[in-house]
């Protein structure tokens, strides 16, 4: 897609709700998330969270109950427009689950699975996307002389780097992140955030995380939400040091969630 990019945002969210079947998840929210930052979307659970998350590369889109009203751009342009295919929307706007989901198929195979589809065929140019992409995801040296082995098995953590490193062979702009490190050890979690404090130098990364200390540590914005509001978005030292709103700080402080 070749696009002209008009602001630093690379999403603008203005006045959106979202609805499962009657049930409204997301209340009239507007935000606008920075390109190359990480956002961290944090709150209690059931607040809405993972649902924002999934209407970014219209995942959501698979509950066929969900109605949405209000607009999302992404670099300027409607992604819920009937020009926008959603495939398109996908190659630039990539997703890493909770649970590390490799296919059960080699680590080459893992990586080199996103490009085929896209046709690339070559053995030598998916040979340097995997390559690339195993980098970029900082695992390279730990698989590069078991790249046909299978990747179930894999540490927790190490499969977690490879679906990051799927990702990144589809050479997504965006990454979002569900809760990537909640099914991981701690060892391997400051891994992966060393990882994605790595990856923001290329890419926006937008991680949704019950953990607070995690988002402290490395997003450089955080958004509270509560209830399906968008209770406060601000850099995250000032969330974390200086809230605006209670419910922020009676958040943050433990009072409740
Ligand atoms: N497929 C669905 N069908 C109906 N309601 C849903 C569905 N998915 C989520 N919801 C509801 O939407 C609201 C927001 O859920 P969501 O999963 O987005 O919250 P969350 O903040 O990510 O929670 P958690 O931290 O527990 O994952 C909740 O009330 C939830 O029950």
């Amino acid at each position: 897609m070749t696009t002209i990019i008009n602001n630093n945002a690379a999403f603008s969210i203005e006045d959106f709700n979202l609805w499962y079947g009657n049930d409204q998840a997301i209340h009239q929210i507007n935000m606008k998330i920075p390109r190359n930052e990480i956002t961290a979307v944090i709150g209690p659970s059931g607040c809405g969270k993972s649902t924002l998350l999934k209407t970014l590369n219209r995942m959501i889109e698979t509950i066929p109950s969900v109605n949405t009203s209000g607009s999302i751009k992404y670099n300027d342009k409607d992604i819920f427009s009937k020009k926008m295919l959603v495939e398109e929307l996908r190659t630039h706007v990539g997703m890493v689950f909770q649970k590390p989901n490799p296919f059960p198929k080699s680590i080459y195979e893992n990586v080199a699975y996103g490009p085929k589809i896209h046709g690339i065929k070559k053995k030598k140019v998916l040979d340097e996307i995997v390559e690339k992409g195993l980098r970029g995801a900082a695992i390279w040296d730990e698989v590069k002389d078991r790249l046909n082995q299978n990747a179930y098995g894999l540490s927790g953590g190490q499969q977690q780097r490879i679906c990051i490193a799927r990702c990144l062979a589809i050479e997504p702009d965006v990454i979002l992140m569900d809760e990537p490190t909640s099914a991981l050890d701690p060892i391997s979690t400051l891994k992966v955030e060393e990882l994605i404090k790595e990856l923001k130098k290329d890419y926006t990364i937008v991680i949704v995380t019950h953990n607070m200390q995690q988002a402290a540590r490395i997003s450089d914005k955080t958004a509270f939400m509560l209830n399906g509001e968008l209770v406060e978005f601000t850099d995250t030292d000032q969330l974390f040091s200086n809230p605006k709103d209670k419910r922020t700080e009676d958040y943050i402080t433990g009072r409740f969630g």
